[in-house]
């Protein structure tokens, strides 16, 4: 049930907080500025290096990349948009409060592996409660599981002060790579809340450029729980659809036909049935795994199994992707050197949280292959760092066996094989006959995002196997 009043008269927001500058409160915060030149926005965070390098002055170093944000920045950092480290001093002085920061998988205790680890959300509800001394909105911006709100209420709520706070549900949907489009022109706006005042100030905001009949509201738990199911349900389809392309390539079917027909049902649909070498990301695993733990937690094991089959299925796409570089290379790619296109989780960002890359290339180098790498955003220390964390081998082995290169050429020069792990544009335009001359023959090509022209390929020459094809 929503109610009508948190506060008699209803607040003006002229000041918001959002704390974490991260992949979704940098791009949101810049858009919600940029959208409402009235209201002060200061995005907050722990991290001074992060902060620093969103006030970098030159725009095109911001810390994390999106076609469109570097321009929004530039037109709005230092008049209503500010970065900054003053988190108490920020949250004090602000009506509305977003709290944006990171809900990772929880890697230690009950619930280790699955459920989200909500430590962060919890500092920044008790350092709300600590500094607060003006009532205030406080908005979940975090994707959290199912009845987090319970738990912020409650620590809000026992702050012994006179402070009032009401607690809004307002999930991002926005996707990596197109985090600024989909923000201007999002499918729609989820607002869960108690109070119907509430909704409506932080409706207001949106308002400024999203048409009303897009604003959804809604309790707090159906909120939550939409955004976990959202993940779910986009992450199944492509699970689904790679596991129709491994049917395919046993009968001779081609997944991307198989994909065009079924999605031209429109109760079906055309997007997210791109077959690949399997998803990743910081969202769909994890948001997942959450889900799959709450339905345990409440008993529903039917329910956690068959979401749970979902992320399974994804390893084994990831897997079965090695699996068949190894297979083809004549069962070992001991000493041989493999060239990987791409190590971002997908095209257009600089993000490499959960990619199929870092997976394939560990299964790679435990069979002792040698790996040369081009990204054209990823730089190597973060490569090297995403291999470390896995904790298979030494560092300094990783380093020897990995290679990055600033240079596409330079980094397929003398490879048995490429293969494909992220879906850049510019791959499609390289000069892939200068590619072929200068690799190991027979040359391969495993394309793991079905990117290349198949019959230009093997007209070059190459021996190209892609996915469900
Ligand atoms: N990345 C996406 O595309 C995406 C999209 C929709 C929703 N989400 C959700 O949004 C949330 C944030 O994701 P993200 O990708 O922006 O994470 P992120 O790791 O990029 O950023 C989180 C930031 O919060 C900061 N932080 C953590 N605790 C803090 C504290 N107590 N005080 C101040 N700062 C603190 C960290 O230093 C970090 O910079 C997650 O719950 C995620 O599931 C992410
Ligand atoms: O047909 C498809 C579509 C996507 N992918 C892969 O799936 C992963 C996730 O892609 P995408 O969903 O586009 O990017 P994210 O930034 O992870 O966005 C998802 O996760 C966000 C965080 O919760 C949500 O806000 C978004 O709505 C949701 O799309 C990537 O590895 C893609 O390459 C495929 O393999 N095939």
């Amino acid at each position: 049930m929503v109610l009508e009043k948190f506060i008699v008269t209803q607040m003006k927001v002229t000041k918001i907080c959002c704390i974490g500058a991260g992949y979704v409160g940098g791009p949101t915060m810049a858009v919600i500025a940029k959208k409402n030149p009235n209201i002060t926005v200061t995005v907050v965070d722990v991290n001074q290096d992060r902060i620093d390098a969103w006030n970098n002055a030159d725009v095109n170093n911001l810390p994390i990349y999106e076609p469109g944000l570097a321009q929004i920045v530039k037109e709005t950092r230092g008049k209503n948009l500010f970065f900054s480290t003053e988190i108490d001093k920020t949250i004090d002085e602000s009506e509305m409060i977003f709290i944006s920061v990171n809900t990772p998988t929880k890697t230690y205790g009950k619930g280790k592996g699955m459920a989200a680890d909500l430590k962060y959300v919890e500092l920044c509800a008790r350092n709300i409660a600590k500094v607060a001394t003006t009532n205030k909105i406080v908005v979940e911006k975090s994707t959290l599981p199912v009845r987090t709100a319970q738990a912020i209420k409650s620590i809000l709520d026992n702050t012994g002060s006179d402070v009032k706070f009401s607690i809004l549900s307002n999930p991002e949907f926005l996707a990596e790579g197109t985090a600024i489009q989909d923000l201007i022109n999002p499918d729609r706006v989820l607002i869960g809340g108690e109070f119907e005042d509430a909704i409506e100030v932080l409706a207001n905001i949106y308002a400024s450029w999203v048409p009303q009949d897009k604003i959804l509201r809604t309790n707090v738990w159906s909120s939550e729980l939409s955004k976990l199911t959202a993940n779910a349900f986009l992450a199944q389809r492509i699970s689904s659809i790679n596991a129709i392309s491994e049917l395919c390539e046993k009968t001779e079917a081609n997944v991307n036909e198989v994909a065009k027909a079924i999605g031209m049902d429109s109760r079906i649909g055309p997007k997210f049935l791109k077959a690949s070498v399997g998803f990743g990301g910081s969202c769909f695993q994890k948001d997942i795994l959450n889900l799959v733990y709450i339905a345990r937690s409440y008993n529903l094991h039917e329910v956690a199994d068959y979401w749970e089959q979902v992320t399974l299925f994804n390893d084994h796409q990831k897997r079965r992707f090695a699996d068949h570089i190894v297979n083809t290379l004549y069962n070992t790619v001991s000493g041989k050197k493999i060239g990987f296109l791409g190590w971002a989780f997908k095209k257009d960002t600089n993000d490499t949280r959960e990619s199929a890359a870092i997976y394939v290339a560990d299964y790679l180098l435990n069979e002792q292959a040698s790996i040369s790498v081009y990204d054209p955003k990823v730089p190597a220390k973060k490569m090297q760092s995403d291999l470390n964390y896995l904790n298979t081998r030494s560092v300094s082995e990783n380093e020897q066996q990995v290679t990055v290169f600033s240079n596409p050429y330079e980094a397929l020069k003398d490879t048995h094989a490429v293969a494909i792990l992220t879906e850049w544009d510019e791959f499609k335009s390289y000069d892939w006959n200068k590619i072929y001359v200068n690799m190991k023959k027979p040359a391969f090509i495993f394309d793991g995002r079905n990117l290349l022209d198949k019959t230009e390929m093997i007209k070059i020459g190459f021996e190209y196997s892609s996915i469900g094809q």
